[in-house]
Formats: C-alpha cells, sequence, structure tokens
C-alpha cells in the first residue's frame, strides 16, 4: 500500500493547434486532495483525461495505483471514479433511479441510502433530475462518481458555475471522501477552492506545472507576505505616477491598487501619507495575507481572474 495513488512523469500531449500538456510530472499520496489549479486552457482537463485514461497521451508514464492503463485497463477502471457532468443524465429519472441504475453497472456498488446520505440528497431521492438545482446535481455527480467505492476520485471543476452556498456544500461532500480515506483529484480555477479543500496542488500555466506544494507552502515562498489594497469607488484610477511617489510597485486591479509588501506596518503609515498628499480619492484601505492567486501573478505576472 505504500506506492502513491498516482504517479507521472514527463506527460505530453499536443494538439494540432496547440501543445495541451508540455511535459508534467505530478505524485500525489493515498488520502490527499490534490488540486490542479490553472486558468482557461492551461491544460488541466487534458492532464486529467490522460489520467483517467479518456485521451491518449503523446509521450509520458502515468501510473494510477501502482497500475498502468495498458496493462491494468480494467482493474484502474474498477478502482477508480469520475465524475461525469450530470447533465448527460436522462431528464426524466429521479435521483433514486440514476444512483440505482449506476449501482447495477458494477459487480460491488455502495447503497444507494448511503450514497444519499454521504451528498445530503435524501430530501430530493424522488425529485427528477432536471428539476434539481445546479448544486444539487453536481452533488448527484458526485454520488454518482462513488457508486463503485472508488479508491481515487477524480472530478473536473466540480464547482465551477455554483453560487457560494453551493460550493461550500460540495466543499464538504469531498471533505466527507476524504475522511474516508479516499485519493481525490479535483481542478479548479478558483484559489479559495485550491486554498480550502487541498492538501498539495500544482498549479499550471501553459501546460506546465510551474509551482507545487501545500497551499501554505506556495504561499510562504512568496517574498511578498502581505498586500495592502486601496479602494475605489468605481475604476481604480492609473497608478503610475503614485507608484513613483512612493517608491514601490503598485499593481491596479477594477476598483483598487495593490500593493505588496513585505512590512505592512511600515509601508502603511508611509502609503497613507502619501496618497493624502497625492490626493488619491480612495474609499478604503485593507491589508490582507498574500494568497494563492499572489503566487500565481507573481509566477506568470498574470492573474488567475484574466
Ligand atoms: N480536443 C481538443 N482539440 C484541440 N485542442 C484542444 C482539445 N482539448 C483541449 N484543447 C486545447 O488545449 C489547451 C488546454 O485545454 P484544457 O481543456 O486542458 O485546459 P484547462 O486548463 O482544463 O482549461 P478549462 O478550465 O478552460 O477547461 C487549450 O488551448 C485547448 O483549447
Amino acid at each position: 500500500m505504500s506506492e502513491p495513488a498516482l504517479r507521472i512523469r514527463g506527460l505530453r500531449k499536443a494538439f494540432p493547434k496547440v501543445v495541451a500538456v508540455a511535459g508534467v510530472d505530478l505524485e500525489v499520496a493515498r488520502g490527499e486532495v490534490f488540486g490542479l489549479l490553472g486558468p482557461n486552457g492551461a491544460g488541466k482537463t487534458t492532464t486529467l483525461e490522460m489520467i483517467e485514461g479518456l485521451t491518449v497521451p503523446d509521450a509520458g508514464e502515468i501510473e494510477v495505483l501502482g497500475r498502468t492503463w495498458a496493462r491494468e485497463g480494467r482493474e484502474i477502471r474498477s478502482r477508480i471514479g469520475v465524475q461525469l457532468q450530470s447533465t448527460s443524465l436522462f431528464n426524466r429519472i429521479t435521483v433514486r433511479e440514476a444512483l440505482d441504475l449506476y449501482g447495477t453497472y458494477y459487480p460491488k456498488a455502495r447503497t444507494t441510502a448511503d450514497l444519499l446520505d454521504l451528498v445530503q440528497l435524501n430530501d430530493k431521492a424522488d425529485a427528477y433530475h432536471v428539476t434539481l438545482s445546479g448544486g444539487q446535481q453536481q452533488r448527484l455527480a458526485l454520488a454518482l462518481a462513488l457508486v463503485n467505492d472508488p479508491e481515487l476520485v477524480f472530478l473536473d471543476e466540480p464547482t465551477t458555475g455554483l453560487d457560494p452556498q453551493a460550493r461550500r456544500s460540495l466543499w464538504d461532500v469531498v471533505r466527507r471522501m476524504k475522511a474516508e480515506g479516499r485519493t481525490v483529484l479535483l481542478t479548479t480555477h478558483y484559489m479559495e477552492e485550491a486554498e480550502a479543500l487541498c492538501d498539495r496542488l500544482a498549479i499550471m500555466d501553459h501546460g506546465q506545472v510551474i509551482a507545487a506544494g501545500t497551499p501554505a507552502s506556495l504561499i510562504a515562498q512568496l517574498a511578498i507576505p502581505s498586500v495592502v489594497e486601496l479602494t475605489f469607488d468605481g475604476e481604480a484610477p492609473d497608478p503610475a505616477a503614485f507608484a513613483v511617489r512612493l517608491g514601490e510597485p503598485v499593481e491596479r486591479r477594477a476598483d483598487l491598487w495593490e500593493i505588496p509588501t513585505r512590512d505592512p506596518k511600515a509601508t502603511l503609515p508611509r502609503l497613507l501619507e502619501t496618497a493624502e498628499a497625492a490626493g488619491v480619492p480612495y474609499q478604503q484601505v485593507h491589508v490582507r495575507r498574500a494568497t494563492l492567486e499572489d503566487v500565481f501573478l507573481h509566477q506568470t505576472g498574470r492573474s488567475l481572474r484574466d
């Protein structure tokens, strides 16, 4: 049982117009929630699909639970769970019927009652799939991925498009999967999600892993632990002249300026004085700790949100 849940070396995949995955190495330990974080087009889904055996890599090695797709594909398939888009379900099927039906595909399936408990859809068991909210449909998709009691579960952007409350309730399901001893590999482009859920993560950009580690270690690697934000009423003005006056870089984002700093206690008074003297019409000032968003910005010069 000491082999990792997942071991990947030199994984590559090119499509006619783009190299989607350009040499990825990953190792995921058993029992971990591991995240692939990155902006749209970073190569997360293509990486996941190769690991799931759905896309054939151009090069590289993939071991899933110590097995390879070429030699032990059938065994891998019986031990992993893949979250399907629940929208591909027939509309006039109830939650209970869908879980019962998927259970018949496997020799050993978890009971429908157990799965309903896990994703907290008991009160929706007899509702038609088409009548579920987005968050409930995603939770059903998670339950369907768990029908065969998999050791390793793959979730591709499980919370995209959900409101904050539905997102949190889905996070609870992922945490319960972990508490049951499963390994989870998920993709996301939400840094709060990666920070809240993942034991470790790999940040991807342009088909490569640009940083990997625990969320805390990735943030700690930044030379800049804090960010002072000045918010404006409406779009923030161009900070170039102010940055020169302050003698420090100032980033503009929508309705705020961000001033990364090693020492907020020293920066803050000087910043406010300079802002006052320059007549900067800011509304509020706020000091926050650096986040994974700042790690991405630092590594790529771009924002995850762009
Ligand atoms: N079947 C395909 N044919 C051609 N190009 C593809 C195909 N699948 C993905 N790509 C391209 O490969 C790159 C990586 O896409 P991928 O879907 O893996 O990224 P992603 O990080 O999952 O992004 P998203 O969050 O948008 O899903 C993109 O440029 C995409 O357009």
